[in-house]
C-alpha cells in the first residue's frame, strides 16, 4: 500500500506556533538576534574555508533600528543572506531549520567549525516575530549573489516573494508592530531603553556587536571664552552604541580575568553592592561540556529567609539566556550561591524556556556541588577570618542543610560546620575538635543555650569541663537537630552534656548514685507531689556538680526541640517530658529534706516551686508564673 504524507493545516500550525509556544512575547527579539548571529557565523565559517572572500570577522555586526513614525522595528545583519530558494525552504516551511541543517553538515574534526556556535535548531524562532507584528518584511541578499529578494507575510494568508534592491549582502527583518492592546503594550518595542534592556537580558553574550542608535544627555563642552559665571549647558546627543558585552567573562581564560572584573560582573549582574567572598570559575568537557562562574556573596540577602528568595543559577546555551534562575543546579544547602552556567549541550525545548531532559543538569549540579564545597574548604583553611564572615552570613543555612531530607547532605556539609569551642574560645571545625580530643574521651560533647558565656555557666556543663573535656557551645535553635542528624563523628557519638550518661560511670560511682537515689526517695516523692503534672519525674542528678538543680528531658523530644518547634510558624506545639534533677549534695536539698522530715508541707511545696522555676530559667524556658516566683523570692528576704 502506498504510504501517504501527513497533511498539515499550515495556517493553524502557524497560529499555534505564534501563540502557544512562548510564554513571553518579548523573546521575539532574542530569536531574531539569534538568527542574525547564525547568519554572521555562517559567513564567518565560509570565509574561513574560502580565503578569496575577504571577509573580516571584525566587520560583522547586527543592527537594531526602531522607527516610531513608521511603527517598525528592524533587525539587520550583514551575514550570509538568503537566496530565493533559501527563503522558500527556510521561511516558507514551518519547522525547517536551515541553521540546523548547516550544523548537521559540519564534520566532527572541522577546525573552522570550532570557532562558530550556531544557535538555531528547531526552525520556528523566526515566526515569533508575529507575536508582536501584524506584518513582517524580509529583505535579503545572499553572499556572492547580485539578486535581492523581498519576503512578505501577515502571518495568516501565506507569503509573497518578489525581487527587490539591496546594496549589500545580508538580511533586514522589518516588523510592522501591532497596535497597542490591553494585553500588551507594543509601543515599548519602539523605545530604545526597552530594546537595550531586552538585548542585555537575553542576548548580552551574542558574539557579534549588536548596535543601536541611543540618546545620551550630556553636558556641552565649555566654550574657551566662557566667563566665571558661565552656566553649564546640557544637550541630547544621538550616537551609535554597541549594546551587548559579547564575550562573556566565563568564556575567557581564568588567568586572564582580573579580580576587579570578576567583582564588577558580580555586582552588576546580581545587584549586590559588596564584593563577593569568592569566585569559582570552572569548566568541563566530556559527558557534558559547560562553563560556570559561581559567586559566594559576602552578606545574607535581605530576603534570604523569605518565600520571595529564589535560588538558582542563570542558564545560558551558546551565549543565549535560557533561564534566569535554574533551581535544579543548586542544592538547597548552597542556595546562597549566585552565578551562571553556559553549555551548548542542554537539550532545549522548542521555546528555549525549559530543558527537555534533566540528565545534563544532574551531571552539572553534582559537579558544581563538589566545587562549591572544595572552594569553601579552601577558604576555611587559608583565610579563617573570611570563612567566619561567610559563616556568619550562611552558616545557619548549612545547618538547615544537614537536618533537611533526613540528613541526606550531612556528609557533604559536616566538614564545613563551625561551632564555638569551650576550650579555644573561638569557632572550631569538627575535625579540629576531634584532633584535640584526649584519648579517654568517649563522646563529642555539646551544650545548648543562648550564648557561649551563658552556656559556660550552666550547672550541667561544669562536670564535663572539670574533666578537661572540650564542649561545643550551640547557640542556634537548629543545633540540637544538627547534632542528632550528625549522630557521630568518625565513630565518636555526639552527646549533650545534659544526658545522664554523658560521663561514663564506674561500677562504684553507679552504686553510690543508686544509694543516693534510694536515700533521697522521700524528698523526690514529696517534690513530685508538690509539682504535680508540671514534671514527669523528679530525680537525683548525676550530671550536677555544684549547682542545686537543672531541667532535663526524657524521651525523644529535647528541651531545645520544644523551644524550636514552638517558635516555628505553624510548627506543632511539642512539649518535652520534663525532669527536674536535684543535687543531693547541695545545701538547698538538705533544706528540702529537713522540711520533708518535719512534715512541713507548706515549705516543701514552696521550695519545690522555687527549684523548678530556677531550673526553667537556667534552661532558657519561660516561667509559668513569673509574679508568683518574684513573690516567693521576696518572701525569703523577710
Ligand atoms: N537573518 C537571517 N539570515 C539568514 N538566514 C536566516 C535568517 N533568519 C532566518 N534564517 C533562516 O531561516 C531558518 C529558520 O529560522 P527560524 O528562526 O524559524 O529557525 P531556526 O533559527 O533554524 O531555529 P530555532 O527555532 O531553534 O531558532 C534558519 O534556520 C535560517 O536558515
Amino acid at each position: 500500500m502506498a504510504k501517504k504524507q501527513f497533511k498539515a493545516e499550515s495556517k493553524r500550525l502557524l497560529d499555534l506556533m505564534i501563540n502557544s509556544i512562548y510564554t513571553h512575547k518579548e523573546i521575539f527579539l532574542r530569536e531574531l538576534i539569534s538568527n542574525a548571529s547564525d547568519a554572521e557565523d555562517k559567513l564567518a565559517y565560509k570565509s574561513l574555508t574560502d580565503d578569496s572572500m575577504g571577509v573580516s570577522r571584525a566587520d560583522l555586526k547586527i543592527t537594531i533600528v526602531p522607527d516610531k513614525e513608521k511603527r517598525t522595528l528592524t533587525v539587520s545583519d550583514n551575514g550570509i543572506g538568503m537566496t530565493r530558494e533559501d527563503l522558500e525552504s527556510n521561511l516558507g516551511t514551518i519547522a525547517h531549520s536551515g541553521s540546523g541543517q548547516f550544523k548537521a553538515g559540519l564534520a566532527q574534526d572541522d577546525k573552522a567549525a570550532e570557532d562558530i556556535d550556531v544557535i538555531g535548531q528547531f526552525g520556528v524562532g523566526f515566526y515569533s516575530a508575529f507575536m508582536v507584528a501584524d506584518a513582517v518584511t524580509v529583505i535579503t541578499r545572499a553572499w556572492g549573489s547580485d539578486e535581492a529578494w523581498m519576503w512578505q507575510s501577515d502571518g495568516a494568508d501565506g507569503y509573497t516573494i518578489t525581487a527587490c534592491e539591496k546594496e549589500h549582502p545580508g538580511t533586514d527583518i522589518i516588523m510592522h508592530l501591532k497596535a497597542n492592546a490591553d494585553e500588551e503594550n507594543y509601543d515599548q518595542y519602539l523605545e530604545t531603553f526597552k530594546l537595550q534592556e531586552l538585548i542585555k537580558k537575553y542576548s548580552d553574550y551574542i558574539r557579534y556587536p549588536i548596535t543601536m542608535e541611543v540618546e545620551d544627555y550630556r553636558q556641552k563642552p565649555k566654550p574657551a571664552d566662557a566667563g566665571e559665571d558661565d552656566k553649564p549647558e546640557w544637550e541630547t546627543v544621538k550616537e551609535w552604541k554597541t549594546i551587548n558585552s559579547q564575550i562573556p567573562l566565563w568564556q575567557r581564560q581564568k588567568s586572564k580575568v582580573k579580580p576587579e572584573e570578576y567583582n564588577a560582573f558580580y555586582k552588576e549582574k546580581f545587584g549586590d553592592w559588596q564584593d563577593p567572598l569568592a569566585v569559582i570559575h570552572t569548566s568541563a568537557e566530556g559527558a557534558v561540556t559547560y562553563k560556570a562562574m559561581l559567586y559566594i556573596p559576602a552578606q545574607t540577602p535581605y530576603d534570604f529567609y523569605t518565600r520571595e528568595y529564589q535560588k538558582g543559577l542563570q542558564l545560558y546555551s551558546s551565549g543565549v539566556m535560557i533561564m534566569d534562575k535554574c533551581a535544579d543546579l543548586l542544592p538547597d544547602c548552597f542556595r546562597f550561591v549566585k552565578g551562571v552556567v553556559d553549555s551548548p549541550d542542554f537539550s532545549l525545548n522548542i521555546s528555549r524556556e525549559i530543558l527537555q531532559h534533566d540528565r545534563q543538569l544532574k551531571v552539572i549540579a553534582t559537579a558544581l556541588e563538589k566545587k562549591i564545597k572544595s572552594e569553601l574548604l579552601k577558604m576555611q583553611k587559608d583565610d579563617k577570618e573570611k570563612y567566619e564572615k561567610f559563616w556568619h552570613a550562611f552558616g545557619t543555612q548549612l545547618k538547615y542543610g544537614v537536618v533537611a531530607d533526613y540528613g541526606a547532605k550531612k556528609d557533604l556539609l559536616q566538614d564545613l560546620l563551625l561551632f564555638w569551642s569551650s576550650k579555644e574560645n573561638t569557632y572550631t571545625t569538627l575535625a579540629a575538635y576531634q584532633d584535640r580530643m584526649p584519648e579517654d574521651q568517649k563522646f563529642v560533647y555539646y551544650a545548648c543555650g543562648e550564648d557561649p558565656e551563658k552556656i559556660a555557666k550552666l550547672p550541667q556543663v561544669e562536670r564535663i569541663l572539670d574533666k578537661g573535656y572540650e564542649i561545643l557551645y550551640c547557640t542556634e535553635d537548629v543545633d540540637d537537630f544538627v547534632m542528632k542528624a550528625l549522630a557521630e563523628l568518625n565513630g565518636k557519638q555526639f552527646k549533650s552534656v545534659a544526658d545522664e550518661d554523658a560521663l561514663p560511670q564506674t561500677e562504684e560511682e553507679k552504686k553510690a548514685a543508686q544509694e543516693k537515689a534510694e536515700a533521697g526517695k522521700p524528698v523526690l516523692e514529696a517534690v513530685k507531689e508538690a509539682l504535680g503534672d508540671q514534671v514527669k519525674e523528679v530525680r537525683i542528678s548525676s550530671i550536677l556538680k555544684s549547682g542545686a538543680c537543672c531541667l532535663t528531658a526524657d524521651g525523644p523530644v529535647s528541651l531545645e526541640m520544644e523551644k524550636y518547634m514552638n517558635k516555628v510558624e505553624g510548627g506543632q506545639h511539642m512539649k518535652a517530658d520534663r525532669v527536674l534533677e536535684l543535687n543531693a549534695d547541695s545545701a538547698p536539698f538538705a533544706a528540702l529534706k529537713k522540711a520533708v522530715d518535719t512534715g512541713d508541707k507548706d515549705t516543701v511545696s514552696k521550695y519545690a516551686a522555687l527549684l523548678y522555676d530556677q531550673a526553667l530559667l537556667l534552661a532558657g524556658l519561660p516561667l509559668e508564673d513569673p509574679a508568683g516566683f518574684a513573690q516567693m523570692v521576696s518572701s525569703l528576704m523577710v
